[in-house]
C-alpha cells in the first residue's frame, strides 16, 4: 500500500523533501499557508523530475500523488511520516508540534528539518518526545543524500530504526548522532567556512566570485569525494596522518583564521556581500541556477557511481534494493518464452544523457542499445564467466533510427528480437520505447570471436544452442519495418 508523508512547511527545503518522498513512490500531503506554496513546489518538482529518477540505472517505483491540504490536521491524518520543515523558530515550531502530536498521538515520527536546534529544544514542552526527531537534509533535498539524524534522549531504539529504514528507503544516508549539539556536524563546517568568507570579503581580500573559484577549482571537488580526514591522510604522503599533522600542526596556532570573531551583520555588510553575489551570478535566475547545479550534482554523482565511491557507493546500494523484484523478475519471465522479443533494458535516462538539443544525446542510444547487447549475450550464456573462458562477441555493424524524442527522467525500455544467430553470427534488432511509443531502433550484427586469436569462431555449444532457440522461436514473427534499412532509404 501507498505511504503517505505530511510535509508541513513547503518553502526551500519542503519542496525538496516533497520532491524526494514523491519520486520514490509515497503519496504527500503538503501544508503550508503561503498561497504560492503549490506554484514553487510544482517547479521544484519539475526540477526533481528531470534530475532524481535517471540518477540511478534501476527505475524508482511510480511518482506518488501530491496534494495540498487545507489543514495541518488534514496534512497529518493517516500519514506514516511527518517531514516539518517550517522556519527555524523554535517558537513557531512548537506550535506545529503541538498541533501535529493532537492527531498522531506519539504514533507518527516528526522528522525536523532545522539546520541548528538541538532535539532537547525541539521536544520542549511535547507530550511525546520520543517522537520528535532532527532530521536534517541538505540542499537540493531530492538529490543530495545526508540526513543528520538527532534522536532526542526518550527516543527509544524502534523509533530510531524506524526513521532510519525510512531514510534508506528514500536512497538517502542517515548519519546518527549520538550527542546532540547545536547544528549537528555539517552545519558547523558550513557555519566556519561562512565566517571566514564573509571577512575575507569585508575585509576586502577576496570578492564573492574568488572565494567560489577557490572551492570550486580546488579542496570542493576533493571533499565531494573523501571527505577531509582522508584528504589530509593522502596529502602527509607515504608517512600518511602523523606527517600531515606534524607538518601542519603549528599552522593552528598561527593566525590563519579568523572564526573567533563575527563580523558585524550591518546593512554595509548585507549590501556589499548581495552586490557582489549580484554581478556574479544575477544573469541567472534562481531557476536556472537550480538547474545549473542539479545538472552538475547529476554528473558528479554519477562518477561517483562509476567508481562506487562515497555517495556512488550509496546510490549502487539503494539501486541493488530498488531492483529486486521488479525488472528482474519481468526478465526471468521473458527468457522462458524465447517467441517473444526480450526486455533488455528498462531505466530512466539520466540528466547527463540529454544535450543541448535539450533531449537524449545520440551517443547514450547506442549506450542503451550496447547495454540491451550485454543484457541479451548474459541471457544465450555469454556472460563473465564464459568471455572469461576465451570467447565473446564483437559488433562488426550498427544501424539505429531516431523515431521520437526521449528527454531526462523519461523510463526507456528496449525489447530484443533474434533476426539471425548460430555459428559465428548474431544479428540483433533492439526496439525502444517510452510507454508503448516505438522511439528508436537499432540493429546490431554481432561475430562470435576467440578472445586469443582476435578472430571470428564458431559459439561454444551452449551459447550457441541457446542462441538457436531464439533465432528459431522467433523466425515466424513479421520482419521488424526497417530492418536492414539502409540511410535515406524510403520508409
Ligand atoms: N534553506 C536551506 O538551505 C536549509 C534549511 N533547512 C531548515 O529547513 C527549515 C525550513 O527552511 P526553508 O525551507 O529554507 O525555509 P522557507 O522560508 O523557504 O520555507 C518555510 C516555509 O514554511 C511555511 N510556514 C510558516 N509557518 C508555517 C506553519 N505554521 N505551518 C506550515 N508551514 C509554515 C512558510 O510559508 C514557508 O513556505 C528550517 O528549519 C531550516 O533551518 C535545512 C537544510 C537547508
Ligand atoms: C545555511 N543552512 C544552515 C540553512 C544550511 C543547511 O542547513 C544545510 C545546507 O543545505 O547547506
Amino acid at each position: 500500500m501507498t505511504k503517505t508523508a505530511a510535509v508541513i512547511g513547503g518553502g526551500v527545503i519542503g519542496g525538496g523533501w516533497a520532491a524526494r518522498f514523491l519520486l520514490n513512490g509515497w503519496d504527500v500531503r503538503v501544508s503550508d499557508p503561503d498561497p504560492d506554496a503549490e506554484r514553487k513546489i510544482s517547479q521544484v518538482l519539475e526540477n526533481a523530475r528531470r534530475s532524481l529518477p535517471g540518477l540511478s540505472d534501476a527505475v524508482l517505483p511510480p511518482e506518488g500523488h501530491l496534494s495540498f491540504a487545507a489543514s495541518l490536521e488534514e496534512a497529518v491524518e493517516g500519514a506514516a511520516w511527518v517531514q516539518e520543515s517550517v522556519p527555524e523558530r523554535l517558537d513557531i515550531k512548537h506550535a506545529v508540534y503541538a498541533r501535529i502530536e493532537a492527531v498522531t498521538g506519539g504514533e507518527v515520527i516528526i522528522g525536523s528539518s532545522t539546520s541548528g536546534f538541538r532535539p532537547s529544544q525541539l521536544v520542549e514542552g511535547a507530550a511525546h518526545p520520543g517522537a520528535i526527531m532532527v532530521c536534517h537534509p541538505f540542499n537540493p533535498v531530492y538529490l543530495l543524500p545526508l540526513v543528520e539524524l538527532v534522536p532526542a534522549p526518550q527516543a527509544s531504539l524502534a523509533q530510531i530504526d524506524e526513521a532510519r529504514g525510512v531514510i534508506e528507503a528514500l536512497g538517502m544516508y542517515p548519519l546518527h548522532l549520538k550527542k546532540e549539539i547545536d547544528a549537528h556536524v555539517a552545519d558547523r563546517f558550513l557555519e566556519a567556512v561562512w565566517r571566514e568568507a564573509l571577512w575575507l570579503v569585508k575585509d576586502g581580500i577576496a570578492t564573492t566570485q574568488e572565494i567560489d573559484d577557490a572551492i570550486r577549482y580546488g579542496f570542493g571537488i576533493r571533499w565531494a569525494q573523501m571527505g577531509l580526514f582522508e584528504t589530509y591522510r593522502v596529502a602527509g604522503g607515504e608517512a600518511g596522518m602523523k606527517h600531515f599533522m606534524a607538518q601542519f600542526g603549528p599552522a593552528l596556532k598561527w593566525p590563519w583564521t579568523r572564526l573567533m570573531d563575527v563580523p558585524e551583520f550591518n546593512d554595509e555588510l548585507v549590501n556589499l556581500i548581495s552586490d557582489q553575489s549580484d554581478a556574479q551570478s544575477g544573469a541567472h535566475s534562481i531557476r536556472e541556477l537550480e538547474r545549473i547545479r542539479d545538472n552538475n550534482l547529476v554528473a558528479m554523482l554519477r562518477a561517483l557511481k562509476a567508481q562506487d565511491q562515497a555517495a556512488g557507493a550509496l546510490l549502487n546500494a539503494h539501486e541493488k534494493t530498488v531492483r529486486a523484484g521488479t525488472i528482474l523478475s519481468a526478465r526471468a519471465a521473458d527468457i522462458t518464452r524465447p517467441a517473444l522479443p526480450v526486455v533488455t533494458l528498462h531505466r530512466a535516462v539520466p540528466l547527463d544523457w540529454t544535450d543541448y538539443n535539450g533531449h537524449m544525446t545520440e551517443s547514450r542510444y547506442l549506450d542503451a542499445f550496447a547495454q540491451s547487447t550485454d543484457r541479451f549475450m548474459e541471457v544465450i550464456g555469454c556472460d563473465a564467466e564464459y568471455i572469461a573462458a576465451g570467447g565473446s562477441y564483437f559488433t562488426a555493424e550498427t544501424h539505429i533510427r531516431h523515431l521520437g524524442e526521449v528527454n531526462a527522467g523519461d523510463v526507456i525500455s528496449v525489447r530484443t528480437r533474434v533476426l539471425q544467430g548460430g555459428g559465428k553470427k548474431m544479428h540483433l534488432w533492439h526496439e525502444m520505447y517510452l510507454g508503448e511509443d516505438l522511439v528508436a531502433t537499432g540493429e546490431h550484427f554481432l561475430l562470435h570471436v576467440s578472445l586469443e586469436t582476435r578472430k571470428p569462431v564458431d559459439a561454444g555449444a551452449a551459447v550457441d544452442a541457446a542462441l538457436r532457440r531464439f533465432a528459431d522461436a522467433q523466425a515466424g514473427l513479421p520482419r521488424p519495418e526497417g530492418a536492414g534499412r539502409g540511410i535515406g532509404a524510403p520508409r
